[in-house]
């Protein structure tokens, strides 16, 4: 049973490919840069898709304005997404210095004390981690490119699902030497969800060990990806010098104190064999998935520069395959060339469908059109509490959005004036009059929640919503001292921004426990509120999120019945409870259904039973923690002419929901975590002994060099302490991340030790 709901389910966003044989690309090389420039294309066969055409008054590029045509065209919105410390933050940072956007460069947990600029939290540059992902923009040559830095810790993965999104292509960084890591494989099953297309990029090609064509073997065996190396190295780990393009057949070398300088050579004699190889395999991989190019390689000829490029954006753009480059951000190697990759081979606002679901017309999923003439369509996607009060990040779907226009939040129906409009540089902004269709910036003064979706007031089009995991992890949590308007202020600033992150009071002990997922993910919270809000918190130790459902269908006949001595109570309620997966459409796994007919309970009191089930929801009554996976069918009943009234009815409802539960063979589920480590092989055996203690699966072991890599199921509740035990298990040589990956029923004796725990705990309050 899976219990990670999406809020209304997805809908599928894809790259339009059908037409791409038909309107093929032209490309005409520039050489000082080595970008290619698109020439104009036909593309009308794009939007001439069965559902597109309501909200459109353009619908092809015959009908466009030329001016609009060309900024789309040199427009890419793309996302930066990798494992933990594989060097996203840093790779941004030399693109923005080559883009000429920062005139310094700043290393992350640098000696100057600046801390890389996309990192613009104060906790971030301390801890040298990127918690919110910034937007930023940078002009290559004459192409305009949105990035969104996004933070690769698991704890903040909604950060990434919602970069995804928004984004029309990613930059996939891997590590050199530790390749496909666990959180590689999460990146990858995001930018599988929201297909992406994405191109790879090899960092640290600098370091002891390094070797990108392991790492494109591992993107073969482990992400089942069609992946080629574009380049070669020159030179390997610390005497990296440069790459080899296997497109355009010459060498590169970055020069100049910051490598500012991209120099083309021809390619070094002694590589000559290698490349050739190599060019070999590319064009191998390539015809696989391209028409094109197997009819070349049919004819063992080599694909021009120009061909090379046409396919490999054909097939980037359709998701068959995914071009590796490789550099080193640190040591100013490669960059320029990945800048080139991003707008040669990944796709500009036009070539992306996203569809929106039209309220209007039964929610009927309908495709958006990004010219900047349409009615205009843009996706609330992030929130943040900026110097100047509240931020929204906005990608614009279709339209225009001005300063000082109307905008409809088509939930709420609220029409809203757009006071200021920004385009972000990290914690920097630039005041813009209007951002045009497929563009990302900022509004503020708007009130609204992440995930809302505003339209010009006629449309009424809702975009999907994202993909939010259900919680691992809560906390209590109170302000130390005097109360202060400050704590709840935040935690409603925290929950708008951020839907992982949620609060609830518990109702008997009346504390406030949030919820997260993961540790880190709620010290970050308990942090800003210190910091942002002034307000210093005391917590209570972590505790799993358990839930608890019932494994059996159970039936339930109650009476509530209070007839002795002032105003009556009287209700009955009769029906089933069963188990319930998720429903595929809604999200949902908790439903309540009224079957009741002939008026045995009066329709009146029908919502007061659905609201006694919600209360019996909130708490389980195996050991107080939510219940999911469950329906209650509401079959008949019985009302009493005076003495019913709603109230009696919710706990009529509520008591049979616990009646019935208990006879349901009850059990409590608990979140699995996907584990990952890495350590020197001489601790294989340790670690792995500690995994069995700790009641883990081993599901993959994988040596490579001296490090060994397992991954395990373990429950989270056996992973507290795991970080200090890892620790001293290897020397500190070890690493390990976790993800949540299910909720499963706990074993029988933890269900057992669990339930005697709470009934003490219960006892006690007594
Ligand atoms: N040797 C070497 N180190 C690098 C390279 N790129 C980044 N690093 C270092 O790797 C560490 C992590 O880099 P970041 O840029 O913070 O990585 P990140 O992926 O943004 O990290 P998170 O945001 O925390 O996920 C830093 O100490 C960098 O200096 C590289 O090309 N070579």
């Amino acid at each position: 049973m899976s219990f990670v709901r999406s809020l209304f389910g997805e809908l599928p966003r894809r790259v339009n490919s059908a037409s791409f044989k038909k309107a093929a690309y032209t490309f005409s090389q520039n050489t000082s840069n080595q970008t290619l420039s698109l020439a104009p294309i036909n593309l009308c066969q794009r939007f001439q898709s069965t559902n597109a055409q309501a909200a459109a008054t353009v619908t092809n590029d015959d009908e466009a304005d030329p001016q609009d045509i060309a900024r789309l065209r040199k427009l890419r919105n793309i996302g930066i997404s990798a494992h933990i410390d594989s060097g996203k933050t840093t790779c941004t940072e030399r693109i923005l210095f080559y883009t000429g956007r920062i005139k310094e460069i700043h290393d992350v947990r640098g000696r100057d004390g600046v801390g890389a600029k996309m990192d613009s939290m104060d906790l971030e540059r301390e801890k040298g981690i990127t918690i919110q992902s910034a937007a930023t923009y940078a002009s290559w040559g004459d192409y305009n490119i949105n990035i969104i830095d996004t933070p690769g810790h698991v704890d903040f993965t909604i950060e990434v699902e919602r970069a995804l999104r928004v984004l029309d292509g990613a930059v996939m960084i891997l590590c050199s030497v530790s390749g496909v890591q666990s959180q590689t494989m999460t990146v990858d099953r995001q930018m599988r969800r929201y297909n992406v297309p994405r191109i790879s990029f090899v960092n640290k090609m600098d370091r002891a060990g390094a070797n990108p064509f392991r790492v494109i073997d591992q993107l073969r065996s482990k992400l089942k990806l069609t992946a080629a190396a574009v380049q070669i190295p020159i030179g390997a780990e610390d005497q990296f010098r440069g790459v080899v393009d296997l497109t355009t057949w010459k060498a590169y070398y970055n020069e100049g104190e910051n490598g500012e300088v991209l120099a083309e050579k021809d390619i070094p004699e002694e590589l000559m064999d290698f490349a050739t190889e190599k060019r070999h395999e590319l064009i191998e991989q390539l015809a696989n998935v391209d028409d094109e190019i197997a009819d070349i390689y049919l004819m063992e000829e080599i694909p021009t520069a120009e061909q090379f490029t046409n396919a490999i954006r054909r097939a980037t753009l359709d998701l068959k395959f995914t071009p590796v480059m490789m550099g080193s951000a640190f040591k100013n190697q490669g960059i320029q060339p990945l800048l080139n990759a991003v707008v040669n081979f990944l796709p500009d606002p036009t070539q992306v469908t996203n569809t929106a679901l039209d309220v209007a017309q039964e929610e009927k999923p309908v495709d958006l059109v990004p010219y900047s003439a349409n009615p205009f369509v843009g996706l609330a996607f992030k929130l943040e509490e900026g110097r100047y009060g509240q931020l929204t990040y906005m990608r614009i779907y279709q339209g225009t959005l001005k300063r000082g226009a109307f905008i409809t939040n088509v939930k709420t129906g609220k029409k809203i004036k757009v006071p200021r409009l920004v385009r972000m540089h990290a914690a920097d902004m630039e005041d813009v009059e209007e951002l045009g269709a497929g563009e990302i910036g900022a509004m503020f003064g708007v009130d609204c929640a992440s995930g809302d979706t505003f339209s010009d007031g006629a449309l009424k089009y809702t975009m999907t919503s994202m993909f939010v995991p259900e919680p691992v992890i809560s906390l209590s949590l109170s302000p130390m001292g005097r109360e202060s308007p400050n704590f709840s202020k935040a935690l409603n600033r925290f929950q708008k921004e951020d839907p992982t992150f949620r609060v609830h009071v518990d109702k008997e002990s009346k504390e406030t426990i949030i919820s997260g997922m993961g540790e880190l993910h709620l010290q970050i919270y308990v942090e800003r509120m210190r910091r942002e809000y002034n307000v210093e918190c005391t917590t209570g130790k972590p505790q799993v999120a358990f839930r608890e459902t019932i494994t059996q269908p159970a039936k339930f006949n109650y009476t509530h019945k209070k007839q002795s001595g002032g105003a009556g109570q009287f209700g009955r309620v009769m029906g089933n409870l069963e188990p319930m997966t998720t429903d595929e459409e809604t999200g949902k796994d908790v439903a309540f259904e009224n079957r009741v007919v002939g008026g045995n309970i009066p329709t009146n009191y029908i919502p007061a039973c659905e609201k006694g089930f919600m209360d019996a929801l909130e708490k389980g009554p195996l050991i107080g923690h939510p219940v999911n996976g469950i329906r209650m069918v509401l079959e008949d009943g019985a009302a009493h002419a005076v003495d019913s009234s709603e109230m009696a009815f919710r706990i009529a409802t509520k008591n049979a929901f616990q009646e019935a539960f208990n006879k349901g063979r009850p059990t409590i589920l608990e979140p699995i975590m996907n584990v990952s480590i890495t350590a020197p092989v001489e601790f294989q055996g340790t670690v792995i002994g500690g995994l069995n203690k700790r009641k883990g699966t081993i599901a993959d072991t994988d040596i490579q060099e001296d490090f060994f890599t397992v991954t395990a199921d373990v429950p989270l509740n056996d992973m507290f302490g795991y970080s200090t035990e890892l620790r001293s298990a290897t020397q500190g040589k070890g690493e390990f991340s976790m993800e949540y990956k299910e909720h499963q029923p706990v074993q029988t004796f933890v269900q057992q030790q669990l339930i005697e725990e709470y009934k003490k705990k219960e006892a006690a309050k007594k």
